[in-house]
């Protein structure tokens, strides 16, 4: 056996997001959320699930926070409503839901949790998405806002901060293949709203660095790993394609202050305007003090014409799937983390967001998900390869700390180290939940 011993102080968590768990969609002056919207057009979420309660988080956070404790986690990932601070978007704030805010980052510190706060985990409110929401520019400008009104009512509580969850997801999930609120299907929408994204993540940083506030900011792209096919170079190139959509489109700018070229031109070829104004890149090329990393899975691509916007077409090689259908592909993490270090250098890099579908269910009180168990084992064995290899891994949180409103699938698809049965509430903590908890304690995993 071989012991992969973690850092010192490596950072062990778990991470949720406002709108999948809390629930509470219409309590103490919360305004409606663009998923609010979104999930109650027949359709688009799976047999018409919504957030409306959800796991009931808002009521049940400190049930949570003492699984959290037992758990043995250092750093909870979690993310705040925007319109539950700003019913509107802008203008007045709601003291209750900042008051919310405070009773649990306070009882998160009582419990000795670092809180990691997301501030845009892809609830816009609705009352700026009537106003155009992401296309418009003015929605930049609200969520420095809504940014600078957290930095200056959490300073000292608060010293983590990510600005955005996921960008290519509000992007091209949501404006291109229209999956996602708003629910979009416009290629030229999809990379304006990205653009937007990026100079809001930038402006939010510069706001950050003016205030003096205590703390590192950062922001939490989702990345893949792509491999080609064959080594013909058409599936090199829609391989590169298909890794630079997600690693590239959304670093390069904030690393390198530039879209990569080689995406501009593809993206033009099919019909799409870079609309970028004077000082956009400058705006967004803002220095960092971490990279949030969410990986899930990686694939096999193929070139196919016009399939769809990148001419790719994913290739089933038969690897073992989750629940959900997406492949298991525990290298892609150690590729896409060797790839990023290489490209952007030693920025230092929490793993966001990483975790596994299993929809097992209680059996007498026990929830035997051992795949999730294996997932955990394999994504974490590659995690130590990248440490080894010298990339600046400084902590990992387990997608999900429970199971929640997984979007357009609703509640069935089940992401959570804790079961959650939604009709009682009840949660039941799995079997993959005392594994991770072993793992955490020992700060070594065992192959
Ligand atoms: C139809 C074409 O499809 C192309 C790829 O489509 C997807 C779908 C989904 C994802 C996806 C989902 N998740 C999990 C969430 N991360 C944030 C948190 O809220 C979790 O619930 N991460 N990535 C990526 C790509």
């Amino acid at each position: 056996m071989t012991i992969l011993q973690f850092p010192k102080d490596f950072k062990w968590g778990t991470a949720t997001a406002a709108y999948q768990i809390e629930g509470a969609y219409n309590k103490d002056g919360r305004g409606m959320s663009i998923w609010d919207t979104f999930a109650r057009i027949p359709g688009k979420v799976f047999e018409g699930d919504n957030g409306d309660v959800a796991c009931d988080s808002y009521h049940r956070y400190e049930e949570d926070i003492e699984l959290m404790k037992q758990l043995g986690i250092k750093v909870y990932r979690f993310s705040v409503s925007w319109p539950r601070i700003f019913p509107n978007g802008t203008g007045e704030v709601n003291p209750k839901g900042l008051e919310y805010y405070h009773n649990f980052v306070d009882k998160l510190l009582e419990n000795g949790i670092e809180p990691y706060c997301t501030l845009y985990h892809w609830d816009l409110p609705q009352a700026l998405q009537d106003q155009g929401g992401w296309e418009n520019r003015d929605t930049i400008d609200a969520f420095v806002n809504f940014a600078e009104t957290m930095f200056k009512e959490f300073a000292g509580k608060i010293k983590n901060w990510m600005t955005f969850n996921e960008m290519w997801c509000s992007a091209f999930l949501s404006n291109y293949y229209g999956n996602h609120a708003p629910g979009k299907r416009d290629i030229q929408i999809a990379v304006d709203v990205a653009h937007h994204l990026l100079v809001a993540h930038g402006k939010t940083v510069s706001k950050y660095r003016e205030l003096g506030a205590e703390g590192q900011i950062g922001y939490a792209p989702n990345v893949t790993w792509n491999e080609p096919y064959s080594n013909k170079q058409e599936d090199i190139d829609t391989a590169d394609r298909g890794r630079a959509w997600y690693v590239e489109w959304f670093m390069d700018p904030v690393f390198k202050g530039s879209y990569p070229q080689f995406m501009v031109d593809w993206f033009e070829k099919k019909g799409v305007k870079m609309n970028v104004q004077p000082g956009d890149m400058e705006a967004i090329h803002q220095p960092i003090d971490f990279l949030g990393i969410n990986y899930y899975t990686g694939g096999v691509v193929k070139y196919k014409e016009n399939s769809d916007i990148l001419d790719n077409e994913g290739i089933n090689v038969g690897r073992d799937k989750t629940d959900i259908g997406w492949d298991i592909y525990p290298e892609g993490l150690y590729y896409v983390l060797k790839f990023i270090t290489d490209r952007y250098g030693q920025v230092p890099i929490y793993i966001t967001e990483n975790g596994a579908c299993y929809n097992d269910e209680p059996k007498d009180g026990i929830v035997n998900d051992e795949g999730r168990t294996s997932f955990l084992k394999k994504h974490i064995t590659q995690l130590h390869r990248c440490i080894e290899s010298g990339v600046n891994v400084k902590g990992y949180m387990c997608w999900s700390m429970m199971d929640n409103f997984e979007w357009a699938y609703g509640y069935s698809m089940r992401f959570g180290l804790v079961h959650v049965n939604y009709r009682t509430q009840e949660r039941t903590p799995k079997e993959s939940y005392y594994w991770y908890q072993k793992l955490i304690k020992n700060n070594y995993h065992e192959v």
